[in-house]
């Protein structure tokens, strides 16, 4: 399978407080692997440095996609609040350099749910809304490697459900995905691998299968 992305010997520090050390991961198109790890073990961070929004204190982070090509949904909806559903993705659109045009957008919209404020200025949007219209931006851009930061968070039932099919189409058309779960147990059967990070720096990047026969070993 095709490696999207390979980081060596990664660390990052906020001044002397070390948040991972040496960490190294490879990641290939069609695998999704979750990120897991207690609150302030730094699963926001490896995101972030993973994805490029913030450079590793050492160590390098190889990624073979082009930038246009790298998705990301976390805390932070980049949206712009003056502009309608249907303008953001618009702009997203041509912000990527994709050739997009409103049929495809308000279709996007109505597949998560928005379509009747496809025109109303998302500023207004509940924090649910800007989540949804956050996923209608990957399901518009089709990356091919994709950073979840808890991506579950303010959205309701339906919404969860519609992402969690999205996350398997994406992985089946060939993406790889990064994924924050504050919920092992539901999001483990879908993955193929674990990032746990502890905040004792235990950090560890293994299988699926082994992670959960590592925590049966440890619980049994
Ligand atoms: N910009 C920053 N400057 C200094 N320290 C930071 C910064 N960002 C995060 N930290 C610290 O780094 C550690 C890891 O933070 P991070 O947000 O990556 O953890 P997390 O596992 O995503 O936490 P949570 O599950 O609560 O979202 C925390 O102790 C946090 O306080």
């Amino acid at each position: 399978m095709t490696t999207l992305i390979e980081a060596r010997s990664i660390s990052q520090f906020y001044g002397h407080k070390a948040v991972f050390r040496k960490l190294f991961l490879t990641a290939a198109a069609g695998e999704v692997h979750l990120v897991l790890g207690p609150n302030g073990a730094g699963k926001s961070t490896l995101l972030k440095v993973l994805s490029g929004l913030l450079s590793p204190t050492q160590g390098t982070v190889h990624r073979r996609v082009e930038p246009g090509e790298i998705g990301y949904m976390g805390h932070e909806t980049f949206i712009y609040p003056r502009l309608s559903a249907v303008q953001n993705l618009l702009f997203w659109g041509r912000l990527y350099g994709r050739d997009v045009d409103r049929e495809q957008v308000l279709e996007v919209l109505t597949r998560v749910g928005l379509q009747a404020v496809a025109y109303e200025e998302a500023g207004h949007f509940s924090r649910g809304m800007a989540q949804r219209l956050s996923l209608g931006r990957l399901l518009l851009l089709q990356p091919r490697l994709l950073f979840l930061d808890e991506p579950s968070t303010g959205l309701d039932a339906s919404s969860q459900g519609l992402l969690g099919q999205e996350i398997g189409r994406m992985r089946s058309r060939g993406a790889c995905v990064f994924w924050v779960s504050h919920d092992p147990e539901r999001d483990l059967p879908k993955a193929d691998a674990v990032v746990a990070l502890s905040d004792k720096h235990g950090e560890q990047h293994a299988s699926a299968a082994a992670y959960r026969e590592a925590q049966g070993v440890l619980c049994g």
